[in-house]
């Protein structure tokens, strides 16, 4: 049995129409909507998703800012951008990318963004929100998994989901999100004692760890449904899931690297964007 493909690239192209559409009345009425991208590394993932943010914005008619501070920046430094950016009434989405300088937490930084333009969900408020059950934006990410397993009628009430990561991200928001579909999740990290024991009991895998094939066949359950969030460079500069394509071959369903979790999140930062820029 192999696997169906849960795809992410026609999801995405719908969402993004609808953004283009609403971005476009926005402009009519002289609100282009703008998104401000800060980054502070250079790390191959995330420059790869800024690359993509702002190709994709420019599709759709949102203006997008890359504010790159390098690897060098400080604390101090990024807060103060932060701040600037909150502060600037032409700017509707804010984000901060990870991962960050040695010694700087996106927790910490990301209270200097202003809620109503956390468009990806990172400040304290809108993490606490989500988790209250209150309206915030969600991390993108953590959206897009949601989004994946809704669309394509994935059963989550009463369901065993295990998530395979812990970060602010990812990992805790996509948690909270699976909660409130009525699923019981189990949240795995780094310290979990024997992860394929937990996981092959699930009906549902997030994997969000950032590691080439730690899922392997041995951590499914045959039919089981596995979204693989990781993007992983490989060396002949590609892209590889946490997820090894052996799995393929037993789950029920499984979401491809790239094109699938990927498109989504992009799509889905840039709704955040125009949902601000509306507000
Ligand atoms: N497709 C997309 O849209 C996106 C993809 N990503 C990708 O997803 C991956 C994860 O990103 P992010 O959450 O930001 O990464 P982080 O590095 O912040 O978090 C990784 C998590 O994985 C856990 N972990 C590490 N090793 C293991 C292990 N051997 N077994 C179980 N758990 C482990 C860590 O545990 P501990 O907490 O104990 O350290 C941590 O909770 C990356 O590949 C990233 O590029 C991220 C965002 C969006
Ligand atoms: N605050 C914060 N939020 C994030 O969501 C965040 C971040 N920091 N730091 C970096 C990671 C990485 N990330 C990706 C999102 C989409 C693709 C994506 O669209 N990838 C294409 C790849 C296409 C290709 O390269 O061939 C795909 O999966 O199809 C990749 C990576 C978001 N991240």
């Amino acid at each position: 049995m192999t696997a169906t493909e849960l795809k992410g690239g026609p999801l995405a192209t719908q969402i993004r129409a609808d953004v283009a559409e609403r971005a476009a009345k926005l402009t009519e009425q002289g609100r282009t909507p703008r998104l401000a991208v800060v980054t502070a590394t250079d790390d191959e993932a995330s420059a790869w998703y800024v690359r993509s943010i702002a190709k994709a914005a420019g599709k759709v008619g949102i203006s997008c800012d890359i504010v790159d501070l390098g690897p060098q920046a400080t604390t101090a430094e990024i807060t103060a951008t932060l701040e600037r950016l909150s502060a600037d009434d032409t700017v509707h989405g804010l984000m901060l990318q990870t991962p960050l300088p040695a010694g700087a937490r996106l927790e910490e930084l990301a209270g200097a963004i202003d809620f109503a333009k956390d468009v990806d969900g990172a400040s304290p408020l809108s993490l606490g929100r989500l988790a209250a059950g209150l309206p915030a934006f969600a991390p993108a990410t953590a959206e897009a998994v949601l989004t994946i397993l809704e669309h394509y009628q994935v059963e989550l009430q009463g369901k065993h989901v295990a998530v395979v990561g812990r970060s602010t991200v990812v990992g805790k928001p996509a948690a909270h999100l699976l909660l409130d579909r009525n699923a019981t999740v189990t949240v795995c990290h780094s310290r979990t004692a024997d992860l394929a024991a937990v996981t092959s009991t699930a009906d549902v895998v997030v994997a969000a760890v950032g590691r080439t094939a730690l899922i392997t066949p041995a951590h499914v359950r045959p039919g089981a449904t596995v979204i693989d969030v990781g993007t992983n460079p490989t060396e002949d500069g590609g892209l590889a899931g946490d997820v090894d394509p052996a799995v393929a071959e037993t789950a029920g369903a499984l979401t491809p690297v790239p094109g699938g979790v990927g498109p989504v999140t992009t799509a889905l930062l840039l709704r955040h964007t125009v949902e601000a820029a509306e507000h």
